[in-house]
């Protein structure tokens, strides 16, 4: 039997990612050491690799078949745009991708002028903005802690994640538009999808009951 490759995004999801996993008796107990520097873990009994990689990466490996399946949040796939197959969505991770800013943002978002729209999900933004508001803006691409745009006037809003609410209304800032729901989602590659089909349909049904 050839090995299933599992690509799980780092940071906030891996946790669950790996909880879920275990849930359905594929344990990498290696991967739980905090210290451990390797990159790829094997479960020999049940012919499974697995490796953490950056979220945005996570789509890519998919893609290309480097990993047979993902596991990564929806604003992720909607930035990066990979031909992949979406197969579940996990229910964990939620959270939702919205423009915010100051209150007084809202009247220029009503009046369609031309602001600048500060991001690290540009991709996310510029589809929000061109294809379903029909709204011209000026898209500036950040790397995080995005809610610093508005407040030292680099953009009039931004285009970012919302969960609690608490960044946003610690620094004086609200949600003014949502743009959609979001939370973890299982891919598959498109080959994969028909190669291993059997193991895959045997892994969603597994996974159905427990979420
Ligand atoms: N409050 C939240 N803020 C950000 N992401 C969240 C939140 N809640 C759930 N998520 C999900 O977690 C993922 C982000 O994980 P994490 O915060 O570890 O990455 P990051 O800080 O954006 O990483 P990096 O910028 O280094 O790639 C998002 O893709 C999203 O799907
Ligand atoms: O609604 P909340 O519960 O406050 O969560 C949302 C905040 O958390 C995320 O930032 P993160 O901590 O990942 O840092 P970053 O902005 O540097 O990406 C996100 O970009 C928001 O800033």
């Amino acid at each position: 039997m050839e090995y299933l490759t599992f690509a799980l995004a780092k940071g906030r999801l891996a946790k669950k990612s790996l909880e879920l996993f275990e849930k359905i008796g594929i344990t990498m107990e290696e991967m739980k050491d905090p210290n451990t520097r390797k990159l790829i873990f094997v479960n020999e009994e049940r012919k499974i690799k697995m490796f953490l990689a950056k979220a945005s990466d996570v789509p890519t490996y998919v893609e290309y078949g480097a990993a047979d399946i993902g596991v990564v949040g929806k604003d992720t796939l909607l930035e990066e745009g990979r031909r992949l197959y979406e197969v579940m969505d996990l229910g964990f991770g939620k959270c939702r991708m919205c423009v915010c800013g100051p209150k007084s943002a809202g009247e220029l978002l009503r009046h369609q002028e031309l602001i600048r729209v500060a991001s690290k999900y540009p991709h996310i933004a510029k589809d929000y903005f061109y294809n379903q508001k029909h709204q011209t803006v000026e898209i500036i691409k950040l790397n995080g802690s995005v809610e610093l745009a508005p407040i030292v006037g680099l953009s009039e809003v931004i285009v970012d994640i919302v969960e609690t609410g608490s960044t946003l209304r610690e620094n004086g800032l609200e949600v003014l538009e949502e743009i959609c729901p979001l939370s973890a989602r299982m891919v598959v590659n498109q080959v994969s999808m028909k190669m291993e089909n059997e193991r895959i349909t045997q892994l969603l049904y597994n996974i159905k009951p427990l979420l």
